[in-house]
């Protein structure tokens, strides 16, 4: 199971989130998130875990190509994670001008709108660029994520049973407690949280992120 910690702040935080053996670290470049970080900041943590065997990717909101590029120059990330309104437009444009960079998108599921993810994918189609993963996270009015409330598993888990999706990333409100059930639910390719292993907002808990991985590697 691919796990990624999303929101690390600090190289400590990264050194000990890689050191307890999470796939991925979520580096977030969305200013309104508590969890942003400078592209300094992500400099340091990309040096902290240099020597570990851990994913860097880069999270952003609605951000312009050349900000995505300009980041990506100074920082070396292994994924991108688009979870704002990008369209297939877009994916396609970005995947020209960093081809070697696999592509996470990102959507927000109600209960009933899973028929737009599949519109959205016939529109990567005939754009030329799918998405690698996609990643589903709860919805939200008031924010793009990291919210801590929980998708709606059955309805996920439903769809792909009967759609060619790219491999899923299953997010939204997943915590020690609930992450077993989630993956028996839904059986996803990966797992991903942010606040669910947080003692306050940003602050990642190393007792929390322990427990997180050991039960997804459990289930
Ligand atoms: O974490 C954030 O603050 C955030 C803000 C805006 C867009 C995305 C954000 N996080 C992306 C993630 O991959 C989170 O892990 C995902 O939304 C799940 O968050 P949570 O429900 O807190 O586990």
């Amino acid at each position: 199971m691919w796990t990624k910690i999303c929101g690390i702040r600090d190289a400590e935080t990264a050194r000990m989130v890689a050191d307890l053996g999470a796939s991925a670290l979520g580096l977030n470049f969305y200013a309104p998130s508590p969890r942003c970080i400078s592209v300094e900041t992500a400099g340091e943590i990309a040096e902290a875990v240099s020597k570990n065997d851990v994913a860097l990717v880069g999270l952003f909101v609605n951000h312009s190509l050349e900000d995505i590029e300009t980041i990506c120059q100074d920082i070396s990330l292994d994924l991108l994670q688009l979870h704002g309104d990008e369209s297939p437009e877009f994916l396609a444009k970005l995947a020209e001008r960093l081809p070697n960079l696999p592509l996470i998108r990102a959507f927000r599921v109600r209960e009933a709108n899973l028929e737009s993810i599949a519109a959205y994918l016939s529109d990567c189609d005939r754009c030329g660029k799918r998405p690698d993963y996609l990643l589903i996270d709860a919805y939200s009015p008031d924010a793009f994520g990291g919210t801590g409330k929980v998708a709606p598993w059955a309805v996920i888990q439903e769809y792909y049973q009967f759609t060619e999706w790219p491999p899923l990333i299953l997010a939204g409100g997943l915590t020690p407690e609930n992450v077993a059930e989630a993956i028996a639910a839904v059986q996803p390719f990966g797992v991903d949280t942010a606040s669910g292993v947080e003692s306050a907002p940003g602050i990642k808990s190393e007792e929390l992120v322990a427990s997180f991985l050991k039960r997804t590697k459990k289930a």
